[in-house]
């Protein structure tokens, strides 16, 4: 198995702009909310499971799957969610580790927002938490996607806690500080991955 870095994050916390830095250095990127979607693209069996399951109301008029109308759906129903969950999730998982076995390069970073909500942490070989005080994040979030502080602070807190993602860090970059200090704790950070993929290589 190719060597698996899972790197996550809370939004706007700079998951993005870790995961460009490391493919500056070469290493293959495998993104989990790409894949979410893609097995729901038009023409995936899921997609015509779903609208089987929940109706036509799922459906826009491209034929895509309406998410809005989807997460309603399964917001008030833990039944229906569960559902949805048993459907999607083997599938995100094969496909996931399809790209991972597609690698070019000795380690894989698997950029994955929603790993400690998931609980995917077991399915990477090291956890890489892009970590940023809450007063950062908010002035981020608030910048990127213009949006008032209120909703800014309203969508962090209904994601998992610093902390918690904190617990299942094996290494953890810090992004309060300039973008040079995160591209020289990247570089840092790489040299000691591929030292890792090349030690699990040898193990096999
Ligand atoms: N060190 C930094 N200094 C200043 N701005 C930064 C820094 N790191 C990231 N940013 C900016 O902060 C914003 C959030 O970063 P980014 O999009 O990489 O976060 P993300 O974790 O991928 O967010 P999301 O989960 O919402 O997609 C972006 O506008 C980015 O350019």
């Amino acid at each position: 198995m190719v060597f698996t870095v899972a790197l996550t994050g809370g939004i706007g916390s700079g998951k993005s702009t870790v995961a460009a830095l490391f493919a500056n250095h070469g290493v293959s990127l495998v993104d989990a909310d790409i894949i979410a979607r893609e097995v729901v693209a038009p023409g995936q069996p899921a997609l015509q499971k779903i609208a089987g399951h929940f109706g036509e109301r799922v459906i826009n008029h491209e034929g895509a799957l309406n998410r809005t109308a989807l997460r309603e759906l399964i917001f008030t129903d833990p039944k229906e969610k569960q559902w949805l969950n048993a459907l999607l999730h083997p599938l995100i998982h094969q496909r996931t580790q399809q790209a991972i076995a597609q690698a070019s390069s000795p380690y894989v970073l698997w950029v994955v927002p929603l790993l400690v909500e998931n609980q995917l942490q077991q399915q990477a070989d090291r956890v890489l938490v892009v970590d940023v005080s809450t007063e950062t994040q908010l002035q981020r979030t608030m910048a990127r996607d213009n949006v008032s502080r209120e909703l800014a602070q309203h969508i962090i807190s209904a994601q998992v806690s610093r902390e918690a993602r904190l617990a299942v860090a094996d290494d953890i970059i810090n992004n309060d500080g300039l973008p040079q200090t995160l591209t020289r704790d990247v570089a840092r950070l790489h040299q000691r991955y591929m030292a890792l993929a090349m030690q699990s290589v040898r193990q096999e």
